[in-house]
């Protein structure tokens, strides 16, 4: 493949601003796109993947570069993907076999994988033998997985929709509404998206919902709803009948699950700013479902969010399970007696998920709760991202 000078200066200012000044990869490649309305989909797609691919492997990259001047950095990224580079003045002083030997003397699996060395370590704890596979999954590239808005839509008729225009997709098995593009693409600009007939939601994301049970006519909350992915799963399962109460702390996400749920033909979805404790005393023992898809590290999703890892620490871990917490004893009281509630997250980390169950259900406000069944999805055994989820049923005679 030909390298541009106007791409490859592109990429290389948006990596400057992701490491430089700690902004988040997909918000720069958004942005640096915008910048350049000439720029055909091969160009944006070279963008996108470099500016990811980078992203992903910095730490690799930075180890076995000749230097780290940002052209350096390029060079030996685009080397790596078994490419040639052109005589540019940009790329003077790359040798390409010293870049190979470099590479040939790295053995730690953190610079190999391209992880902090705390991650490694975080990871190997409490996965065991099973982190080695995973975080050489979480290392790939995403597939793009759709969900089929069964209120406008099957999956069959979408999947046939899709094949009209070439895009070529699979039923994955076990996943009722998914499908998976073929090749990866933007599928965003599909009439089909617009007209409200699909969600782009890994398959692993799909199974949340689902564990809900929620059956239609009924009132269920979604307490950490952000753009509303999940309540718009649930509203399609509930067939648009009933009621959902998609709240967060932040309104701004809440405004867009509203868009989404009329592009979605949904009408049974009320949004809810959390102003305080307040707002969840309010709605004590009112629901006979409740989610709380819980803010995690995000570590199951890296496949997708590749600059999460230069951005978490045991901190900030530390400090969202102490979230995850406060949010089991404080909104479980949400749900009706005999109701069911999941906790879930996009975490692979047992500290973030079934650690947390665990504390719960031995506390005073978790022995009204039973668990039920819990599905600890790892990256490396579904395909899909990496999620938990954890369906727990309060007692009838709880208050
Ligand atoms: C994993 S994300 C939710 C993703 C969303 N459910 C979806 O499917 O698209 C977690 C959300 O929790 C919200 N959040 C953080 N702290 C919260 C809290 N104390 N109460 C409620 N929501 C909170 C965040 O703003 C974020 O939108």
């Amino acid at each position: 493949m030909r390298l541009h000078s106007n791409t490859v200066y592109g990429v290389v200012h948006a990596i400057e601003e992701i490491f430089n000044e700690k902004q988040f990869a997909d918000k720069v490649i958004e942005r640096t796109l915008k910048s350049n309305p000439k720029w055909g989909s091969r160009d944006r797609g070279f963008i996108a993947e470099s500016v990811y691919e980078m992203v992903r492997w910095w730490r690799l990259i930075k180890e076995i570069s000749p230097s780290e001047d940002i052209f350096h950095l390029f060079g030996t990224y685009w080397l790596m993907q078994g490419n040639e580079l052109p005589p540019w003045r940009e790329f003077k002083g790359i040798d390409p076999e010293a870049i190979k030997r470099n590479y040939e003397k790295t053995y730690d699996r953190a610079t190999l994988q391209s992880i902090p060395d705390w991650l490694d370590e975080m990871g190997s704890e409490l996965l065991g033998k099973k982190w080695d596979k995973e975080i050489d999954t979480l290392n790939e590239q995403a597939q793009v997985v759709i969900r089929a808005n069964t209120l406008k839509t099957t999956r069959e008729d979408l999947m046939n929709r899709l094949k009209e225009d070439e895009i070529e997709t699979f039923a994955p098995k076990g996943y009722k509404d998914a499908l998976v593009l073929a090749k990866r693409q933007n599928i965003f600009r599909h009439p089909a998206f617009k007209e409200g007939w699909f969600e782009v939601q890994d398959a692993s994301s799909q199974l949340v919902a689902q564990a809900l049970d929620a059956e239609p006519g009924m009132r269920v909350i979604d307490a950490c709803a952000g753009a509303g992915g999940k309540s718009l799963h649930l509203a399609a399962l509930m067939q648009n009948k009933g009621k959902i109460l998609s709240m967060d702390l932040e309104g701004w996400k809440l405004k867009n699950t509203k868009l989404r749920a009329r592009r979605n033909g949904i009408s049974i979805i009320e949004t809810r700013v959390i102003e305080g404790n307040k707002t969840i005393k309010r709605l004590s023992n009112s629901a006979d479902r409740l989610l709380l898809d819980v803010p995690c590290s995000g570590l199951g999703v890296l496949k997708r969010n590749p600059d999460t890892k230069w951005k978490l620490s045991p901190e900030s871990i530390a400090e969202v399970r102490e979230v995850q917490q406060d949010i089991l004893q404080k909104y479980s009281n949400m749900l009706k007696p005999g109701g069911l509630m999941v906790y879930a997250t996009c975490s692979i980390l047992p500290s973030e998920n079934q650690f947390q169950v665990e504390a719960f259900l031995k506390s005073e406000k978790g022995k009204e709760f039973e668990l039920l069944e819990e599905q600890k999805v790892l990256a490396h055994e579904s395909g899909y991202d990496g999620f938990y989820i954890a369906k727990l049923k309060r007692s009838e005679t709880s208050s």
